[in-house]
This record gives C-alpha cells, structure tokens and sequence, in this order.
C-alpha cells in the first residue's frame, strides 16, 4: 500500500524547516532514510533500526511530522560495563517518503492512550514507568532521564500528570506496585500501561503479583511495553524487542499488545526461595499450602539452574551476561579436576496422549545434566536454546540430556550459540511438552544439586521435595511486540 515502485525513490521536503531532498532505501533486512539539505548539500543518513516512529504533527495546514530516533545506540544491553545508553534525537519534517511514513508510523493505539491518559488526568494516572535501578549493570536510571522521558514528552505525556514514574528502592519495589495499584485496578476492569525498564525479573515479579489474588470476572490485562535493561533479557530477546537499537522504544512505540504466555511451578511445601546471595531464604507465594511461581521463560535442574544461581552475585553481575560463562566453566572444571556433577533425581514429562488428552511418562536416564523447560527461545544474547519456539507461541519445550565431561558439554552447548544446533545432537533431548516433574527422592544430600530456576530465581527443594511445572492458561499480562 502506498509503496512506489522504485527503491530510490527522492521527495523532497522540509526538516526542522530547511528544504531537503529525501531517499528511502528500504531494503528488507535495512532501511534507511537519507536527506540532503539543498542550500548547503549536507548529507544526514538515519538508519530504520534507530528510528522510534513518527507521528502526525500540525504544522500550518501542511502535513508534518515529528520523527522520533535515537543516535548512538548500543546494540541491546547484555549488561557489560562499557555499555552506555543511546542519545534521543527528535525533527519535524514534511514531504517524508509516503512508504516511509507508512513503516515507521507510531500506532494510532498509543495516541489514543495519550487522549485517555489526558481524559483521566484528574485521576491517578494509569500509565506507569518503572526504572528498575540494579537491573543489569544499571543503566535504566540513565535511559529513563535521557531518552524515555522526552520520548513520552514528545508524544505528549506528562510527568505526574498523565503517568507516574517509580524507581525501584528494593528487590520488592515491583512486586509491591503491582500487588498495591496494578492488581486491583486490572480487577477494576482499568486499562493499565506498563512501561518497564529492566530485565526478565521485573516482568516475572508483575506476573506474580497479578496473580497473587483471584482475578474477578472484570480483569483487564494491564500492557507492558518491555524495555530491556537486564543481563539476560531473554525474553526482549526472543519477542524481537532486541532487534533493533531503540532499546524497547520502536515496539513500545508501534507495537502490538499480545497475550504473554505462563507456566506454573508448583513446589514440595519446605521448597524455599534463595536472596540476597543465597544468604537468606524466603517463603514463596502459597496456593492451597502448595508454594507457587509463575514464570514467562524458563524452569530449569541441574547445570543451567546451578550457573544462573552461582552467577548472580554482586561480583559477578559485574561482568555483564558474560557471569553465565564465566559461572558455567567453574561448574564444568571443578578446582579439585573432579568431572561436572552428576544430577540425580526422577524427572518425569506430562505429554499430549494419542486419546486426546495427557500422559505423564517418567524419562529412563536417573542422572542428568541439564534439564530446562521453557517458553522462549533465547535466554540470553544469542543463546539459542530452543530453536523451534516462535514468538508467544505457548508451546512449553523440554531440552535435557544426561551427564557429560566438561569439553563435552562446552562444545554441545556452544551449538545453542550457533542458532540452535545444539538440539540436533543425538545426546540432547528436545521436545514439545505439556509439562514436567522433578523428584528428588532423596538422591541428592548436597542443597546445591536441589535448586530450580526460574526466570532467574532460584528455588531450594528439600531432600524429599518435587517441582512440577505446567502451562498455564490464564491471560494476566499484555506484552508489546512487532512481529516480523
Ligand atoms: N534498588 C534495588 N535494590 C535491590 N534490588 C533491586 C533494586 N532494583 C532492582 N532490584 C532487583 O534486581 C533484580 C534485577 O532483575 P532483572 O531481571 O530486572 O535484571 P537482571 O537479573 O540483570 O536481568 P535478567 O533477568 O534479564 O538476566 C531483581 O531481582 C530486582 O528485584
């Protein structure tokens, strides 16, 4: 619709009131918008993956509008040190390519959002930003006050006003909005906006606080827009929110707001979770007596659990999503040159029977190595870790195998760098499951062989105690996404 036939195709126009000529080049992997100012021939390039969106702005009678980019950016935070945040850059221009306008036009939706935020400005805004100050290594402090904010400005949103901004003070800060405003407000059938900087552990904490309590009949699905800051990111990266260099800003700006799929983990009751280090342990969230997390990405035994919990120390968050390696090799060549831990307990996986309906069927290997269900297909930068998920699609999928050397597991595992290949591997199970158990039985003494992860929390069961994991149906949270 509207494209013109050519690839070059020039127009000429205005930019912040001096005569151009543009040329939009929109190839399918890059666009790009170029323009060139007639009086002094300067050239000025933008490239589409910088580019937030465009809106319609008056300019006396003629058609204008105000192009929303960012300059400088990184490419999508995975929390090394040197990262720094991407300058906001804004112009008006009239004359933009027709097709231009057209890829890059922010949805009518979010302007509408702006019209009901405005209409509802007496009352407490329903629009929240939340800064989560410790995610990764912390830049979302400096991405919300260089580049968030005059975003919203620009789009007209004020601060107070029209949304509220809330910087996390504590690892509870999240849980506590969301259970205190976005929970009874969604039961009161208000839309909410969520705009969230930070990693996968600010969207499994809003999760968890929305179903702490019954939904009523009236729930309305309160929409984040999921602007990575995290070290792992993996669900940014796996939605396609990563893709670009706007941080989250281009999906949150012309996204589309879709259901975000869940998994229940059900735990034996001693089930504890590890803080601060794994120094103290808290209860978690309980259902009829029975401790419950939900999670939007992953469950995972054995090696993969052990990794995320001995990297997520102050020391190691340091070094960005690089502590899972650096974590990894230190489980795979113990000091003492004894092989990688051999993890024992029963796992069994729940599978759609030929009747219809759903089997579960215990796996035949007793010890393991990695056993990870998940939702999403990276947890990290590159980390292709189920190669068959698509974005939101649901589908809960099991990727295990049994003890191997260390060299072994580096090079299998180094597959998932590599797009995936590692589920090709004939020692490498990968399949799609409705849902999974794990009995420890009391094979394992050592505490460390019993913790779960979940969207990067780590859960300690006890000698006898189990997990078991299932989708789950319920539509608590919207996320934004483009698809591609
Ligand atoms: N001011 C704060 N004080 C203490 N804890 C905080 C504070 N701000 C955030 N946190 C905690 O820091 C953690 C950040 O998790 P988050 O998932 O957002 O980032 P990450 O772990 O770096 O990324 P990812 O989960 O994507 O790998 C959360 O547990 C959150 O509760």
């Amino acid at each position: 619709m509207g494209a013109t036939p050519s690839k070059d195709s020039q127009w000429t126009g205005e930019v912040d009131g001096k005569r151009v000529e543009f040329t939009y080049d929109r190839d399918k992997d890059q666009k790009q918008l170029r323009y060139r100012y007639k009086k002094s021939g300067r050239h000025v390039k933008i490239d589409g993956d910088n580019i937030i969106g465009l809106f319609s702005v008056p300019r006396g009678g003629v058609s204008a509008s105000s192009l929303l980019y960012v300059k400088g950016a990184n490419q999508p935070p995975d929390g090394k040190n040197d990262q720094q945040v991407p300058t906001f850059r804004s112009l008006v221009a009239t004359g933009l390519p027709e097709d231009f306008i057209q890829n890059f036009r922010i949805d009518t939706k979010l302007l509408d959002l702006q019209q009901e935020a405005v209409a509802q400005s007496t009352d407490t805004p329903n629009i929240h930003v939340i800064v989560s100050t410790l995610s990764g290594t912390g830049l979302a402090k400096g991405f919300f006050q260089d580049v968030v904010r005059h975003v919203l400005g620009h789009i007209g949103f004020r601060e107070g006003k029209d949304y509220l901004v809330h910087h996390t003070r504590s690892s509870t800060t999240v849980t506590e909005i969301a259970t205190s405003v976005f929970l009874p407000r969604a039961n009161d059938g208000v839309p909410q906006h969520i705009i969230l900087l930070s990693g996968d552990g600010g969207v499994l904490d809003t999760i968890n606080a929305l179903l702490s309590r019954p939904q009523s009949p009236a729930y309305v699905a309160p929409v984040v827009a999921l602007l990575p800051m995290g070290t792992g990111n993996a669900l940014a990266h796996s939605l396609g929110i990563s893709r670009d260099h706007t941080l989250g800003l281009a999906t949150f700006a012309r996204g589309t707001p879709k259901p975000l799929p869940l998994f229940r983990a059900a735990f034996s009751p001693g089930a504890r979770l590890l803080v601060d280090e794994s120094r103290r342990e808290e209860r978690l969230h309980s259902e009829d007596g029975t401790p419950v997390l939900y999670g939007a990405v992953v469950c995972s035994w054995g090696f993969h659990a052990g990794l995320v919990a001995d990297s997520d120390t102050v020391e190691y968050r340091k070094y960005g999503a690089e502590r899972f390696q650096m974590a990894a090799k230190a489980a795979l060549f113990p000091e003492d040159g004894s092989p990688p831990h051999r993890y024992r307990a029963k796992v069994s996986v729940l599978r759609k029977s030929a009747d219809g309906g759903e089997k579960w069927e215990v796996l035949e290997r007793e010890e393991h190595m990695y056993v990870l269900t998940t939702l999403v297909s990276s947890l990290e930068k590159g980390f292709t870790v189920s190669p068959d998920s698509k974005p939101l699609d649901g589908r809960l999928r099991l990727v295990h195998f049994g003890p191997m050397g260390g060299e072994e597991v580096m090079r299998v595992m180094g597959l998932a760098y590599q797009g995936g290949g590692h589920v090709k591997e004939e020692a490498v199970g990968y399949e799609d499951i409705e849902g999974m158990r794990i009995d420890f039985e009391g094979r394992e003494d050592d505490p460390r062989w019993r913790r779960i992860c979940v969207d990067g929390k780590i859960i300690r069961v006890e000698k006898d105690g189990w997990v078991e994991v299932r989708k789950d149906p319920r539509h608590v949270l919207d996320i934004l996404n483009i698809s591609s």
